[in-house]
């Protein structure tokens, strides 16, 4: 079960922050600089397009590899010298156990369990039945691997990092190449652990994966961190900037120019429509602006802006966010 970890001024502390994290390989800048900080109890998503950092800051955070420079606190540890206390509270799925094709799921857990020089083997027995029940394995448990489907590959794997009771699981894109049904296992498991109050580090390079999965996001471009936070805070910041009206209307040229005269941007003429976003403009100027000019206004609506609009214009480009 977790426990909330509580310095010793009575703050609350992240469960994963860090200041000015870098790393370099030779002259390429793989992490530039990043703050990172994940709430106790969140499940943030790391989000961003392959190779723009995740698995690097990742494998930092859990002492796979040291940082060029900055600072890292882990469960309230400072890393690297709390290591020892913080990493055994921290469970990890960051590249995928080896895992025996011929050897069933219990037997599997059984072997990488006896492999960990930390752990229990009077206690073995129960805590790997109890983390195969936990990711609903049981009924599975003596069924060969290679008989296990995609989804169930992956909750294998996430049951190898629950084999003692972890304060923060760390999972790197937990759903690459799974198919649809085992995306839905992992995210379902991911919501249940949060729920029994395991802070979630999860990273994806889709963003309605992270929509659907996260209390929190941090969105990871070219190495450096370009926003976190709330996701609903996202949300209500891409309703307040992001926008667009869509006009109906057979005079599409006109009304476009009213739309950029009354301040819309990325104004869009189209074949009987036009479309533009509102930004700061009251929604409520809009039509009687057209009207004023005499553009006939045969259709009018808000369309509600999705994420990924917020996300390009954060990144200045698109990236695979829809999944
Ligand atoms: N050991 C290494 N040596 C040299 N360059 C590396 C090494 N590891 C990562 N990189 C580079 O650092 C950059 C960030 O890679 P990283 O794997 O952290 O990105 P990512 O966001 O996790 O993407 P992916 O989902 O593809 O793993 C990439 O340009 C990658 O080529």
């Amino acid at each position: 079960m977790s426990t909330q970890t509580v310095r010793t001024d009575g703050a609350t502390t992240a469960a994963v922050r860090t200041a000015g994290l870098t790393k370099r390989f030779r002259n390429q800048t793989a992490v530039g600089g990043i703050d990172l900080e994940v709430p106790t109890g969140a499940v943030y998503g790391f989000l961003g397009p392959n190779g723009s950092g995740k698995t690097t800051t990742i494998r930092m955070l859990l002492s796979l590899i040291a940082p060029t420079s900055g600072t890292i606190e882990l469960l309230g540890e400072p890393m690297p010298a709390g290591s020892a206390r913080a990493l055994r509270r921290v469970g990890a799925l960051v590249e995928g156990p080896a895992f025996h094709p011929y050897l069933s799921g219990r037997a599997n857990l059984a072997r990488l369990d006896a492999a960990d020089p930390h752990s229990d083997s009077r206690t073995a027995p129960a805590r790997i039945d109890a983390a195969l029940d936990r990711v609903g394995l049981l009924p599975a448990a003596t069924k060969r691997y290679r008989a296990y489907s995609l989804g169930m590959r992956q909750r294998l794997a996430i049951a190898n990092a629950l084999l003692v009771p972890r304060d923060l699981l760390v999972l790197d894109e937990p759903t690459n190449g799974l198919d649809p049904q085992g995306t839905r296992e992992v995210r379902h498991l991911v919501g249940e652990l949060a729920t029994e109050g395991t802070t979630v580090l999860v990273s994806s390079h889709l963003l309605s994966e992270v929509d659907q999965m996260c209390s929190h996001v941090g969105v990871m471009f070219e190495g450096r961190l370009l926003m976190q936070g709330l996701l609903s805070d996202l949300h209500t910041e891409a309703n307040r900037t992001a926008q667009t009206v869509r006009v109906d209307t057979d005079r599409v040229e006109d009304a476009a120019a009213v739309l950029r005269t009354v301040g819309l941007t990325d104004v869009r003429p189209g074949v009987g429509h036009v479309t533009g976003l509102l930004g700061e403009v009251a929604i409520e100027k809009v039509v009687p602006e057209l009207v004023n000019d005499g553009v006939p206004v045969l259709g009018f609506a808000v369309l509600r802006p999705s994420l990924e609009d917020v996300f390009v214009s954060l990144t200045g480009e698109g990236f695979d966010v829809s999944g």
